[in-house]
């Protein structure tokens, strides 16, 4: 693929402060040299103290971004973060039901600020429609807990939730992390066959607004190049790791993580101050 313009897309939400949503994953998109493309389905106030409020686009609306970008520039590899509805999980899944390119989900439920970002009675939907049609899912614990029906307190019940992503909902690869858990930042990686472990000390800092945008979008970044699941997801463990321990000096509440291009230019960052 060296000489082809690698592209990627996101579904999701924005974050006019910049540090989650789609604002998140285009940059980090540009920061892994692909081109980035988005589909709103929500449009949220919020910034690193929390979520104000809420607008969801109308579902032909979204469906008319969507056409937009794919009738025109096919993408490498697809994403979706917040997706609020059931109404629009079922266009996501009418539009990606035969779609060759990795399809990455990063199935957001609640923001870190405690606030809801999918409808309670949707979240049995993107279980039920959206997941077989996943190449990754990326749930946190939580997220993960809902999903699979029950409690994550150790590294085996990761592993069996991980387990139930794939055989029981149709995930070809899950990746349960481990942001929420104590100790240290492990994620645990099933594709069907065999664990991958990608573990690193914990970073003490609050400052993790936006992490599981990244994250998500720095696999999706990676497989549109032509990266193994295996691959793309120590890529984008290296490059999550990496922004929150250089997070930017920004925000009032739990600020946003880093990209290395601001950090190439020596602007201060949390990492460097410590
Ligand atoms: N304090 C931390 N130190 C190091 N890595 C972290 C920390 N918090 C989260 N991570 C990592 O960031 C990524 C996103 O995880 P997480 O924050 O749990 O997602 P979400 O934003 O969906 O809740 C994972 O790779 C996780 O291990
Ligand atoms: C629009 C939008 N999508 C997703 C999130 C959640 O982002 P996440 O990476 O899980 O981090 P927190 O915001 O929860 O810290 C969001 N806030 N907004």
């Amino acid at each position: 693929m060296s000489n082809q313009i690698v592209s990627a897309v996101t579904i999701a939400g924005t974050d006019p402060s910049g540090g989650a949503g789609i604002q998140a994953d285009l940059k980090t998109f540009q920061e892994r040299e692909v081109y980035g493309m988005s589909v709103i389905t929500s449009v949220v106030a919020q910034n690193t103290k929390g979520v104000k409020a809420v607008e969801h686009l109308p579902i032909d609306f979204i469906e008319k971004q969507f056409d937009a970008v794919w009738e025109d520039i096919t993408p490498h590899a697809v994403k979706t973060g917040m997706i609020a509805t059931i109404e629009m999980m079922e266009l996501i899944a009418k539009k990606l039901t035969n779609s060759k390119i990795p399809f990455v989900i990063d199935p957001v439920m609640i923001a870190k600020s405690g606030d809801p970002l999918m409808e309670e009675k949707s979240r049995e939907v993107i279980r039920d429609i959206l997941l077989p049609l996943a190449t990754v899912v990326t749930p946190n614990v939580p997220e993960a807990e809902f999903l699979v029906g029950f409690s994550i307190n150790s590294q085996k019940d990761t592993e069996k939730a991980a387990k139930v992503l794939v055989h029981q909902l149709g995930a070809k690869a899950a990746v349960v992390k481990g942001g929420h858990l104590d100790g240290d930042a492990k994620d645990v990686l099933y594709d069907g066959a065999q664990f991958d472990y990608f573990s690193t000390k914990r970073i003490d800092t609050p400052h993790t607004h936006g992490t599981g945008c990244t994250f998500s979008a720095a696999i999706t970044a990676e497989l549109a190049k032509g990266k193994s699941i295996n691959e793309a997801v120590g890529l984008g463990k290296e490059f999550i790791t990496d922004a929150i321990q250089h997070s930017l000096l920004l925000g009032k509440g739990n600020g946003p993580t880093n990209h290395w291009g601001y950090r190439l230019k020596g602007l201060p960052n949390r990492g460097e101050m410590e």
